[in-house]
């Protein structure tokens, strides 16, 4: 069985879920990470678990963790996020000092569960949902974002489109536990009627402070789509991919003036601060091909990135830098390298990468071999690509494959870059398949009720459960069961040994089978 317990902090309200999964035999519980917050009840909402946290320390011009991270003060969602990691607050205290990690955590989502954002942390991931003009329900998008967060994911974007975006947001943001992360170039375009060429600072500015004040954590912003840029795309496979990077690319060339969202970008900063919104620093020169991967454009955009990093730093505001993209396999450690360099190591997040082109329909796979090795290499958060990506909007069903798909990308980063938790999880696993507790594989597993149902379909009576075989070898093939004999052999056969030895050595060893 799986069960919700919570670990307590320094102060009776840092109450940190975890999900623990009880054993059979003698074994202890495995406390495995939680992300799928409190349950949902539309009529109740969630608790605003940070409320007080919030309350006492008060509205100001930079009410950022970094801000405090900075003056030495380790706040309540620091030491949250701690515990939930099982690593020491001090250490998460000093990484969002250092810029290398982020907690997002608006002043106005205070139903948000802090967690923290950075290499030396577990890897995160982030599952993107929101209307399109095509597929436009709130229902929809909030079952989206109760199942992302179900199945693990750390974060979700509300990258809606649609006619009600204000709305959508509203309720993904009230009935979500884990940080909303949305692109405002989106909704500030819907206000010009789509236009590019009609998007101003003012109606920019009024879309940041219209979903600050709802409490949307981070946000996406093309301010390194520089105009001088723009041409450096121009002879890719498939030009700018990203939506932000075409409109502010579109914007540029039509008045021949320099983005404005990177003129204005001291401006922007300050909102920020006030808010503590964290920057997510949009990739619109990603590639959107293997054979775009690492270009001109794409490094030239990242170098503004880092300016900009700096910048946003200055005023306290926390920063993440968003990456590619498509990039095949032997290309992929240069971009987080290059990232971690020219940005002074602040995390990185990145969109897969897609390690090929040939598998629309499958790309949560084509995404998720990059964003493992990405995730090895030191990105701090993969964004998943569901099946559907470059076909249609992901349903319900999508967004649950890309999220295992990513949990399973972001944990064998875990392992591989020895964060302390992450082995436990897996040896938990192996030990209760070798020893054939069935029921233990199952809850361990990300995906428990596919795992159970996948081997009941061939073995579904209950003392299956406790057989020392499945049906991919049958009993008498089964190697774990002859391992378990091998053992015994070798048990005995030192039981055999020591007899031998007590008998001077007389006896014709022979291994006793019982
Ligand atoms: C940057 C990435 O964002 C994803 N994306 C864009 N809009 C949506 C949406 N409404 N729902 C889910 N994913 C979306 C696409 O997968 C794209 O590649
Ligand atoms: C990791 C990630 N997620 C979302 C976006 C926004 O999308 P777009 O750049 O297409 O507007 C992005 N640039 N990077
Ligand atoms: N899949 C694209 C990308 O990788 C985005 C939308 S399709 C051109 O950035
Ligand atoms: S996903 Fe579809 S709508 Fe979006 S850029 Fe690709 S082809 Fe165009
Ligand atoms: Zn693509």
């Amino acid at each position: 069985m799986r069960q919700k317990v919570y670990v307590t902090g320094s102060r009776p309200d840092i109450r940190v879920p975890f999900q623990e999964v009880r054993l059979g035999g003698d074994e202890p519980p495995v406390r495995l990470y939680d992300t799928s917050g409190p349950t949902v009840d539309p009529d109740v909402g969630l608790p605003k678990l940070r409320r007080d946290w919030i309350d006492e320390r008060g509205p100001g011009d930079r009410v950022t963790q970094l801000h405090y991270a900075r003056r030495g003060v380790i706040t309540p969602e620091m030491e949250f996020a701690a515990l939930r990691e099982g690593l020491d607050p001090e250490l998460v205290r000093g990484e969002i000092a250092a810029g290398r990690a982020i907690l997002p955590a608006n002043v106005n989502h205070p139903e948000s569960e802090p967690m923290v954002i950075g290499r030396r942390f577990l890897v995160k991931i982030n599952a993107n949902i929101g209307t399109s003009a095509v597929a436009d329900s709130i229902t929809d998008e909030v079952e989206k974002l109760t199942w992302a967060t179900r199945w693990g994911a750390d974060t979700v974007m509300d990258l809606s489109t649609g006619k009600h975006i204000h709305r959508t947001r509203e309720h993904i943001l009230r009935n979500s536990a884990v940080p909303i992360g949305t692109v405002p170039l989106y909704q500030a375009l819907e206000k010009v009627d789509g236009d590019p060429v009609k998007l101003t600072w003012e109606v920019y500015r009024e879309t940041i402070i219209e979903q600050a004040e709802q409490g949307v954590d981070y946000m996406t912003v093309h301010a390194g789509v520089l105009l001088r840029y723009v041409p450096l795309a121009a002879d890719r496979v498939t030009g700018i991919v990203s939506r932000g990077g075409s409109i502010m690319a579109a914007w540029c060339l039509a008045h021949h003036e320099e983005n404005f969202l990177y003129t204005r970008f001291r401006e922007l900063c300050e909102i920020f601060a006030r808010y503590d919104i964290a920057f997510s620093l949009g990739d619109g020169l990603r590639p959107g091909s293997t054979a775009d991967a690492n270009d001109a454009a794409q490094f030239a955009e990242l170098d503004t990135l880092g300016e900009l990093t700096r910048i946003a730093w200055e005023y306290d505001v926390q920063v993440m830098v968003e990456g590619p993209g498509h990039v095949p396999m032997h290309l992929i450690k240069e971009n987080v390298d290059r990232q971690q360099e020219v940005c002074a190591q602040a995390p990185f997040y990145t969109l897969g990468p897609l390690t090929t082109d040939i598998a629309p329909a499958y790309d949560h796979i084509t995404s998720a071999i990059g964003a493992a090795m990405i995730g090895a290499f030191g990105t701090a958060m993969l964004c998943y690509v569901t099946p559907k990506e470059h076909l249609g909007l992901p349903n319900r069903d999508d967004v649950k494959e890309g999220v295992i798909a990513y949990k399973i990308a972001a944990h064998a980063a875990d392992l591989a870059k020895g964060h302390p938790t992450a082995r436990e999880w897996d040896d938990a696993l192996s030990k209760a398949r070798f020893e054939f507790r069935w029921e233990d594989q199952f809850n361990l597993s990300l995906d428990p009720e596919r795992a159970r149902s996948y081997h009941d379909e061939t073995l579904p009576a209950e003392p299956a459960k406790t057989a020392h075989f499945c049906s991919m070898c049958g009993p008498k093939f089964c190697s774990m069961r002859i391992s378990h004999e091998l053992k015994e052999y070798a048990a005995n056969g030192m039981r055999d040994k020591a007899r031998e030895f007590a008998d001077g050595g007389n006896r014709v060893y022979l291994p006793v089978v019982d």
